[in-house]
C-alpha cells in the first residue's frame, strides 16, 4: 500500500514539475502557466498481477489555494484512501471502486451470409488508381496489381472474393507486399481506402503459411498478432474484418475493449487467441492479469495512431510496448497507420519502428476524398435546428450522420428529431456500451436512418450506405472535419456532406476549409473565401500543427506539405468531451 502511495506521489509531483500527460481542458496563463481549467489524468499501474487505475481530476481556478483535486483510485475489489497525502492543498478525495461492468454482447451470427455481408464498391472505385502514392525508405518491394499477385493461400483468397473484393485499393497494392516482405511500415492513407485489409491480409497469410498453432483452451494465451485501436467501435470493426478473413482457417481472432464484462472477454481469450484486437486500457488489463503473454508476438499494429495520441493514450501505448515479454522492435514487425503525420507521430514511429521502416503516403494526407460533395450553409446559432429538419425532410430514409459538438447536444438533437417524427438514434461517450451497440445496429439496419454523434464516431466507422453527413456544429479542427465527412463516399461510392457554418463561431476554420475544398476539387463559396481571407482564420485555435508534415520526415521529399490541411491536435474536441475508450 505504501509503495502505491509513493507511486502516486511521484506521479503527481511529476505532474507539477513537468506538466501533465493525461488529457485536459484549460487555458494557458499569461506567464506560461495554466490559468484555469480541469485536467484529467488516468494512470494504470500493474502490481501483484492486478491492474490498478488511478484517476486524477484537477480543477484549477487560478490560485493554488483553491486547487481542487479528486483522486479516484481503484483496483478490482480494493479501495485505498489517500486523503492525507497532500495536506497543503484543499482537497476532496473519493475512493470508489470502478463500477463492475456486466454487459455481455449478444452472440455474433455464425452463418456465412452475415459474416461476408458487404456493400458494393462504387462507381468511383477505379478512380483510386489515379491517387498519388509515395513510398519512401530503402528497397521498397514492388507493388502488386491484383490479389493473385499477393499469393494468398486458398482459403484466404476465397474469403477475399466472398467479401466482394475484386481488385486491391492503392494502400493494399503497396501495403500488402511491404508487410509480406517483413518490413515495418508507417502508412498514411485517405479515409475509406481499405487500410484494414491492407494489414490484415498479409498478417493472416503469414500466420497461415507458417502453420500457426491452432488455438486451443489455455489459461494463458500467447497471440502472434496484437492490434490496437483507440475506440471500442473501431476495434470491434477491425475484429469483424479479421473474423471474416480468417473464416474457415485455424487462426482465431479475439477482441477486448471497455464497457463489456471482463470475465466474458477473458473466457473468449482463454478459448484460443492468435490475433488479439483491443483498445489500450483493456489490453493492459488482460495482460496485467497474466492472461495474455507476449513472448510469441510477431506483429504489433497501431491503427489511428494520431487519434490515440489525441485521446491521451501515448502513455498506454508506451506501457504496452514495455509490457513484460514484449519482443523488442527488432524482433517484432510493427505497422503504424495514421491519418496525419505530425511531429508526435514521427517521434512515436522512431521509437516503435525499426530504423529501415517504409513510409507509405496515399492521396493528400489529411485531405478529403473527392467522392464526397461538400456543401456549406450559412446559419445563425438559433436557426440550426430548423435547417436540420428541412434537410432531413428532403433526405427521407437515406442514412445520415449528424455531428454535434457535445454529448448533451447529441441527446437533445436526437430527442428533438424523434419528436418531429424523424427516426433518430445517438452515439456518444456517455451512453452505455449496450446503448452504443444498439444505436449502431439500428442505424446500420435502417431502423433509425439518422444517427446523431459526437466526434468520437468520426474516425474509422465503416457503415454501409451512409449517403449524407451533416455537420450541425463544425469541429474546431480540420482533421476532424475530414474524418467526419469520410463516413460517406467510401470505397468508390459517392456521398454528400452539408456543414452549418456560423460566421461568429467557425471563422477560425475558414482558411483550412478553403484549402480542403479546393484540393478536393469542390466549389468554394465566395463568402467562405472572403471569411478566410478577411483574417478571421489566421488567429484563434486552428493554427497548423507545429511541424506537421505529410511525408516521410527522413527525406525532404516531394509530398512535403507544410502549408498543411492539418491543424491543432484534435485533443481539444474529442478528449474534452468524451471518455470513450
Ligand atoms: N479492395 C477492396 N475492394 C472492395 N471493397 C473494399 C476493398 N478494400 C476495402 N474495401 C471495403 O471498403 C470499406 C472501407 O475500408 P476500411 O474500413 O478498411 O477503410 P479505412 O481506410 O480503414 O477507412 P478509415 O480511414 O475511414 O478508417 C470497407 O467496407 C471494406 O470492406
Amino acid at each position: 500500500m505504501l509503495l502505491i502511495c509513493v507511486y502516486v506521489c511521484i506521479l503527481v509531483t511529476d505532474f507539477f514539475s513537468t506538466g501533465f500527460s493525461g488529457r485536459g481542458r484549460g487555458g494557458r496563463g499569461g506567464r506560461g502557466g495554466f490559468s484555469r481549467g480541469i485536467f484529467l489524468i488516468n494512470y494504470y499501474y500493474i502490481g501483484q498481477n492486478i491492474l490498478w487505475k488511478i484517476n486524477l481530476k484537477l480543477c484549477y481556478v487560478g490560485n493554488i489555494k483553491s486547487f481542487l483535486y479528486i483522486l479516484r483510485f481503484s483496483g478490482p475489489g480494493s479501495v485505498v484512501c489517500l486523503s492525507s497525502v497532500f495536506p497543503t492543498l484543499s482537497c476532496c478525495v473519493f475512493s470508489t471502486p470502478e463500477p463492475r461492468v456486466t454487459y455481455v454482447p449478444p452472440p455474433l451470427p455464425e452463418d456465412e451470409d452475415s459474416i461476408f455481408a458487404h456493400y458494393e464498391s462504387g462507381i468511383n472505385f477505379d478512380k483510386y488508381d489515379d491517387i498519388m502514392v509515395d513510398v519512401s525508405g530503402s528497397n521498397p518491394p514492388q507493388a502488386i496489381m491484383t490479389f493473385e499477385e499477393a499469393a494468398l493461400c486458398e482459403t484466404l483468397n476465397k474469403n477475399v472474393s466472398k467479401s466482394g473484393y475484386v481488385k486491391p485499393t492503392p494502400v493494399q497494392k503497396h501495403g500488402i507486399p511491404i508487410i509480406s516482405a517483413g518490413r515495418d511500415i508507417m502508412a498514411c492513407a485517405q479515409t475509406g481506402s481499405g487500410k484494414t485489409a491492407a494489414f490484415l491480409l498479409p498478417i493472416l497469410q503469414k500466420l497461415m503459411s507458417d502453420g500457426v498453432a491452432a488455438s486451443r483452451f489455455s489459461e494463458l494465451q500467447e497471440p502472434e498478432a496484437l492490434i490496437v485501436a483507440p475506440t471500442r467501435e473501431l476495434i470491434n470493426q477491425i475484429y469483424m474484418e479479421a473474423r471474416k478473413f480468417s473464416f474457415g482457417t485455424c487462426v482465431r481472432p479475439v477482441v477486448v475493449y471497455g464497457g463489456i464484462s471482463t470475465g466474458h472477454q477473458l473466457r473468449e481469450v482463454e478459448r484460443g487467441c492468435n490475433v488479439l484486437c483491443g483498445t489500450p486500457g483493456r489490453l493492459l488489463d488482460v495482460i496485467g492479469r497474466g492472461k495474455v503473454g507476449l513472448s510469441k508476438l510477431r506483429y504489433f499494429v497501431l491503427d489511428e495512431a494520431d487519434r490515440m495520441l489525441d485521446m491521451g493514450f501515448e502513455p498506454d501505448m508506451r506501457r504496452l510496448v514495455g509490457s513484460p515479454g514484449m519482443p523488442s522492435k527488432e524482433e517484432r514487425q510493427t505497422l503504424m497507420f495514421s491519418a496525419t503525420f505530425p511531429e508526435e507521430i514521427q517521434r512515436l514511429a522512431a521509437d516503435f519502428l525499426r530504423t529501415d521502416y517504409l513510409f507509405l503516403a496515399v492521396g493528400v494526407v489529411g485531405g478529403a476524398c473527392t467522392d464526397v460533395e461538400q456543401k456549406f450553409v450559412q446559419v445563425s446559432k438559433f436557426s440550426k435546428r430548423e435547417q436540420l429538419l428541412d434537410i432531413l425532410k428532403t433526405t427521407g430514409t437515406e442514412r445520415t450522420m449528424v455531428f454535434v459538438e457535445t454529448k448533451r447536444n447529441a441527446d437533445f438533437i436526437a430527442t428533438f428529431l424523434c419528436q418531429e417524427k424523424v427516426p433518430t438514434t445517438s452515439i456518444h461517450g456517455d451512453r452505455e456500451q449496450r446503448e452504443r451497440e444498439q444505436a449502431l445496429g439500428d442505424f446500420r439496419s435502417g431502423k433509425c436512418p439518422v444517427l446523431v454523434a459526437t466526434s468520437v464516431a468520426a474516425r474509422g466507422l465503416d457503415i454501409p450506405d451512409v449517403q449524407h453527413v451533416i455537420n450541425f456544429d463544425l469541429p474546431n479542427n480540420i482533421d476532424e472535419y475530414v474524418h467526419r465527412i469520410g463516413r460517406t463516399g467510401r470505397c468508390g461510392n459517392t456521398g454528400r456532406a452539408v456543414s452549418f457554418y456560423d460566421m461568429e463561431a467557425d471563422s477560425q476554420l475558414a482558411p483550412s476549409l478553403v484549402r480542403v475544398l479546393s484540393r478536393a476539387q469542390q466549389e468554394v463559396p465566395s463568402w467562405l473565401e472572403e471569411s478566410a481571407f478577411s483574417g478571421g482564420g489566421s488567429a484563434g485555435s486552428n493554427l497548423p500543427r507545429k511541424g506537421f508534415n505529410s511525408t516521410d520526415s527522413r527525406k525532404g521529399g516531394a509530398f512535403q506539405d507544410h502549408s498543411s490541411v492539418s491543424s491543432q491536435p484534435a485533443a481539444q474536441t474529442a478528449a474534452d468531451d468524451e471518455e470513450w475508450e
